[in-house]
């Protein structure tokens, strides 16, 4: 199977978490497109969703699922998401699209996080795939200053703004045997709006998909 088919595969196999009548959080790329079009063929079923970014929102409107404001809901069954990278222990890396911010937040507000991915993305130790820190942009110098100063190599994404306005800073050479603390770490440099662990808050359940099947792996 090409990866694709591989995303496909476990974009339709989260369906089997959406509970009828609710509302969904949505994340967002390749994978959860994926997700998305399954959405699409349960519409009736759900009140609708939240999204994460403004590209997962445009794709869901297209499919006529309503979208809601997060701030209208109080809580989420589930949140479904792809990953960047995943270990054993659920953490994650995610932010390859730029969007792990508002991501951190919708999945905040879900009692269950899926995460959908290709076997390609697990990992025993994060830290392999540039870890994205999205910044305000003013603070840029002084923040890939303190990046170094941890241990890491961090590099301007040229030409990409956020959803929220700012800018990512992706951090190269970063070994990340303690993606809590590092998370926290992170999060505690001035003009950090959020980094792209999701240590603090990981997964509850993997779906992973693989040649032999999707396999589900639960935290
Ligand atoms: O910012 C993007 C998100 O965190 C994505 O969920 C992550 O990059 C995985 O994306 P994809 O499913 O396209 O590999």
């Amino acid at each position: 199977m090409t990866q694709d088919e591989l995303k496909k595969a476990v974009g339709w196999a989260a369906l089997k978490y959406v509970e009828k009548d609710s509302i969904v959080g949505v994340g967002t790329g390749s994978t959860v497109n994926h997700f998305i079009d399954a959405l699409g063929s349960i519409k009736a079923d759900i009140e609708g969703a939240v999204a994460s970014s403004e590209a997962s929102a445009q794709r869901l409107k297209a499919l006529g699922i309503p979208l809601l404001d997060l701030n209208s809901v109080d809580q989420l069954d589930v949140y479904v998401d792809g990953a960047d990278e995943i270990n054993p222990h659920m953490e994650m890396i995610k932010g390859g699209g730029a969007a792990h911010t508002r991501e951190k937040i919708v999945a905040a507000v879900a009692k269950n996080f899926i995460c959908i991915v290709d076997e390609s993305k697990l990992v025993d130790v994060l830290g392999d795939f540039p870890l994205p820190v999205e910044v305000i942009p003013m603070a840029r110098s002084y923040v890939a200053r303190e990046l170094v100063k941890l241990g890491g190599d961090p590099v301007y994404r040229e030409g990409v703004v956020t959803d929220n306005g700012n800018i990512i800073l992706d951090v190269y050479n970063f070994k990340i045997m303690h993606p809590v603390e590092m998370e926290k770490t992170i999060n505690n440099i001035t003009g950090v709006v959020a980094n792209g662990l999701f240590a603090l808050r990981g997964a509850n359940v993997a779906l992973v998909g693989t040649n032999e099947g999707v396999k589900t792996i639960e935290g």
